[in-house]
């Protein structure tokens, strides 16, 4: 104990700057802080505040700050900004509650506040406030209560609010049982009642005396401090001048040993008018916290709407590629083929855009030459897709990608025959432009506003050469991209000319497949336009006697065109070409009824 006192000492004998030093060396600071259950730290500004550092402070002028705090993260802030007091106030009941005063609030509320508090700070003093109706009955209450906020509330010191004569023998009585008092003049929010609403203090001569008195009968009785609220300036230097204890200042000028705000106050966490019970007029709001958490709020809501929450940095629980195939065999031997199609879905999308998990399967891998890949070509047949298909037929999205025509076509000579009539026929029969109108010779422009106009070649270097991989042919015609390379439904390992394509596994559309099967081959959508959500044709194809024991395959055909561009970069396949709905017919000689149908021109 003789220890601990001369710890806390404040003195600046030299013996004891030799005595630390050897402290420091037997690991005492642990004893330190286990009698205050203070921080770790070594830094003496963290040292727990005490009643005798703030009695200090008052002695050398130095103010003492105090915020509220009513729970663990909020408390954490108020430690970590080196605030010397915390109070648990009983504005819980407005600001954390939503309670239109501080009257509801029971002591059972208050001590879950008090003891998250006091798991979060560890540096400041800390003070719960005594709600309404657990003191006010009688000493024995008041001292009853008060120790139940340092047993089970585990802070520091206790506040009770006023200063009638029975109050100040309560606070006496609880003084006298070995509990710091701080006292509450001035506006006192839990006698609203009688006050008839949260109204200024100590506004008249006989106000401002009754405020004075009723601090120095609170000192009197034992407080350690007291807070003032809502009074003038001048009172409050009063009564700061009147005491040999700290004054705390809540809406009572700068002539207070300490100032106190509400926390959700001063950082600005309640902006919204209707759900600020009340700021009073005499707080600084120091941030607008609330704004920045309803930004993120709506940030957060939006991203997770649009998909973009959570991506693959924030789905960070991995399984291994081997665990990966045995679920999804497990899922299908239990019959659960829409959720073992599902984790398929999920793998290969998490595969795209995260390379570090590729490497991790990788090294899962005990056959070197088997890739992963390849292993999963095998578990693909296995798996049948969910939603409308039924498991005995195979749906595709196809996509009819088409590039309109550039130029006007040829028109046809009836209708130019009939254009050339009509223009005739108006000339003749129209009102004559005046002369002098007409006969401005230089009234098609010349000089500056002359346009040299040639028009660009109907028949590009493409049509010359057949060169089908260009967009830039047959300009008067519309194109329509083929594929070559490996198709669904063809016999295997045999590619064939096909339209972009992609076999409808668990998109939440036929349309959403064929985005896919577009976007697998030009790399993104940002030059097409899907015409419409529905497929324009549709195309049956049994199984052919060498395939018999498959089943039935249906081709879906979606209609996209390019638009605000002429060069593709083609991926994907082994060749492609642009070609008029004549060429077409040459790609797919036994379907030329069934295309010639689905498209016009
Ligand atoms: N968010 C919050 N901040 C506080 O400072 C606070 C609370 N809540 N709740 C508990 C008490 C109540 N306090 C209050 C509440 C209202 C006023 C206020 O608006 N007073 C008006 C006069 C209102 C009247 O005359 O009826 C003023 O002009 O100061 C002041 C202090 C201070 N405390
Ligand atoms: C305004 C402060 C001093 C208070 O009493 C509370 O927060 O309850």
């Amino acid at each position: 104990m003789a220890l601990l006192k001369s710890l806390l000492a404040p003195t600046t004998k030299p013996s004891l700057s030799l005595f630390r030093h050897n402290v420091c060396m037997n690991n005492a600071p642990e004893t330190e802080n286990k009698v205050h259950s203070g921080p770790m730290s070594h830094d003496p500004a963290r040292k727990k505040v005490t009643l005798i550092q703030l009695s200090q402070m008052y002695r050398k002028s130095k103010p003492i700050t105090m915020t509220t705090a009513y729970d663990y993260p909020s408390a954490m802030h108020v430690d970590e900004a080196g605030i010397d007091i915390i109070l648990v106030g009983d504005s819980a009941s407005m600001v954390v509650h939503g309670h239109n005063t501080t009257l509801p609030l029971t002591i059972e509320e208050m001590l879950v506040h008090c003891r998250s508090v006091a798991r979060g700070a560890k540096r400041p003093l800390l003070v719960g406030d005594l709600p309404f109706g657990t003191y006010e009955s009688s000493s024995n209450q008041a001292v009853d209560t008060s120790a139940r906020f340092l047993k089970e509330g585990e802070m520091d010191a206790i506040k009770l609010e006023g200063g009638s004569p029975s109050r100040v023998i309560a606070a006496k009585a609880i003084v006298e049982a070995g509990i710091a008092v701080m006292g509450h003049v001035g506006l006192t929010p839990q006698s609203i009642s009688v006050l008839g609403g949260f109204r200024p203090q100590g506004k008249n001569v006989a106000g401002a005396i009754k405020v004075v008195e009723t601090a120095m009968a609170l000192q009197e009785a034992g407080c350690f401090s007291i807070v003032l609220e809502c009074v003038p300036a001048p009172v409050a230097a009063a009564v700061t001048a009147a005491l040999q204890i700290p004054t705390i200042g809540v809406g009572a000028g700068p002539f207070c040993s300490g100032q106190a705000l509400v926390y959700h106050d001063l950082v600005g966490m309640s902006q919204h008018p209707h759900h600020a019970k009340v700021t009073p007029k005499f707080c600084k709001q120091y941030a607008r916290v609330g704004d920045v958490i309803n930004n993120a709020l709506v940030e957060y809501k939006e991203d997770v709407i649009n998909g973009s929450f959570p991506d693959t940095d924030h789905s960070p629980y991995k399984i291994s590629q081997t665990d990966v195939y045995s679920f999804l065999n497990e899922l299908q031997r239990l019959g659960l083929d829409q959720a073992a199609s599902a984790a398929y879905e999920a793998v290969e999308n998490m595969d795209t855009s995260n390379a570090p998990i590729k490497l991790q399967r990788l090294n899962h891998y005990s056959d070197p030459k088997e890739t992963p890949r390849m292993k999963m070509s095998f578990v693909r047949p296995l798996i049948t897709r969910r939603g409308f298909s039924t498991s005995s037929e195979n749906l595709i999205a196809s996509v009819l990608f088409e590039r309109l025509p550039v130029v006007i076509p040829k028109v046809d000579p009836v209708v130019y025959a009939f254009q050339e009539f009509s223009f005739r026929w108006r000339q003749q029969y129209q009102r004559r432009y005046p002369d002098e109108f007409l006969d401005k010779s230089d009234a098609r422009g010349k000089g500056d506003y002359q346009i040299d106009y040639v028009p660009a070649p109907r028949i590009t270097e493409a049509d010359k050469n057949n060169d089908r991989r260009s967009l830039q042919r047959a300009l008067d015609r519309r194109l329509y991209l083929l594929l070559f390379g490996d198709a669904y439904g063809a016999p295997s390992g045999k590619p064939v000319w096909h339209f972009p394509e992609k076999v409808y596994e668990s998109e939440d559309t036929m349309r959403k497949c064929a985005e896919s099967a577009l976007k697998s081959v030009l790399g993104d959508l940002s030059n097409t336009y899907f015409v419409g959500n529905a497929p324009m044709a549709h195309m049956v194809i049994q199984p052919t006697e060498d395939q018999s024991g498959s089943n039935s395959l249906k081709r879906f055909f979606f209609k996209s065109q390019v638009i605000a561009k002429n060069k593709f970069n083609i991926g994907k396949c082994e060749d492609f070409v642009w070609v008029t709905k004549d060429e077409l017919m040459e790609y797919f000689p036994e379907q030329t009824e069934f295309f010639s149908k689905m498209i016009i021109s």
